[in-house]
């Protein structure tokens, strides 16, 4: 377990942790997610000991590491860009912090071996950094801060400057590999669908201050307040309820959708104006004003739901929370 306790780090009068206390289990990946500028890295890197809080403590498996160097803290640590030796094989990197350990030389072969086959880099262990891609570059990093079997993995938003079909690649490669390894990992991303796809755990942070904690379904379906929510989808504001544009219902007749409204019991039906439809693949985004407050929303219905409806702009339909939110609104 890593044990955050009333953690407080400020630069000259900006405070970046404002008394952030937090608990990570053993075996988890726990994702720090928040916008830029809310803390996240600076929480990271005061696990790290690349910070020295202000007040408050980190203890990593039960030991106080408030005031014990980075490299005394049995951690490995993964950056955005990651700083490989370049005159070193792939093979040297991963073997780098073995060999600084003096370990002796078939336990280090064994090791990289074993790692580099992990990380799927098994026929590059001859190649040099720069004849990798930028995917395969930071599995090296992977498997160079794992070499040393560290108790923690930290990861500062480790995909965050390759492109999205790679960043999609190497989230379900993390998720394997920590099925695998399951060593306590610790990662920051900026990026809700990342966050919800690969973590466990999420932590919802914003300006130095963690707004919720908890698994991924649990932020997603039941957000402590209106920052979580919005933060974790597209919001829309229905007449008085916060709603994710796949709870919205759509009818062109007002008194079915009034009869037929199911769990969603008294959510209000609200008439509005057909802005734009525009065709996502297998779902339909609606873009909607409401009839009564000039507010504009967003709908998102299936395929089938729209070719029913015919929807275009310029009509009129009803709509109607499905799963209206249970926070306040707020105005
Ligand atoms: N060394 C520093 N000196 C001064 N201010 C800093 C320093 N490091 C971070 N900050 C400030 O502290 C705040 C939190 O920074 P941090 O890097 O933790 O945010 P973040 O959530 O990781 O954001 P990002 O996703 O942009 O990296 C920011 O406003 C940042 O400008």
């Amino acid at each position: 377990m890593i044990t955050v306790s009333a953690a407080r780090k400020s630069y000259g009068d900006f405070l970046a942790l404002d008394d952030v206390s937090l608990q990570i289990p053993d075996g988890s990946l726990t994702a720090l997610l928040g916008p830029s500028g809310s803390g996240k890295s600076t929480l990271l890197r005061s696990i790290a000991g690349l910070e020295q809080l202000d007040a408050g403590t980190v203890t990593i498996m039960g030991r106080d590491v408030t005031r014990v160097a980075p490299q005394r803290r049995d951690i490995g640590f993964v950056f955005q860009h990651y700083a490989a030796f370049k005159h070193m094989t792939v093979r040297d990197n991963v073997a780098f912090g073995l060999k600084i350990r003096k370990r002796p030389k078939p336990e280090i072969a064994r090791k990289v071996d074993d790692l580099l086959e992990i990380v799927g880099l098994g026929g590059f262990q001859h190649r040099y950094p720069a004849q990798l891609s930028g995917g395969q570059r930071q599995r090296m990093a992977l498997a160079r801060a794992l070499a040393v079997d560290p108790q923690v993995l930290l990861l500062d938003e480790p995909f965050g400057a390759l492109d999205a079909k790679v960043r999609g690649d190497l989230r379900a490669w993390l998720r394997r590999l920590h099925n695998e390894v399951k060593v306590t990992t610790v990662l920051v991303t900026h990026d809700q669908e990342e966050a919800l796809d690969v973590a466990d755990r999420i932590a919802v942070l914003n300006q130095g201050r963690i707004e919720q904690v908890g698994d991924p379904e649990e932020l997603y379906d039941r957000p402590a307040n209106d920052f979580v929510m919005s933060f974790l989808g597209s919001v829309s504001r229905l007449g008085d309820d916060l709603v994710r544009p796949h709870d919205i219902r759509l009818d062109r007749d007002q008194q079915r959708l009034a009869a037929d409204s199911g769990p969603a019991g008294s959510a209000r039906v609200v008439a509005a104006r057909v802005e734009r439809v525009v065709r996502l693949g297998f779902e339909v985004r609606v873009e909607l004003e409401d009839a009564g407050t000039g507010q504009r929303f967003v709908a998102q219905v299936t395929r089938g739901a729209s070719d029913q409806l015919r929807l275009e702009p310029g009509d009129t339909v009803y709509a109607q929370a499905t799963r209206p939110s249970t926070l306040a609104a707020v105005s």
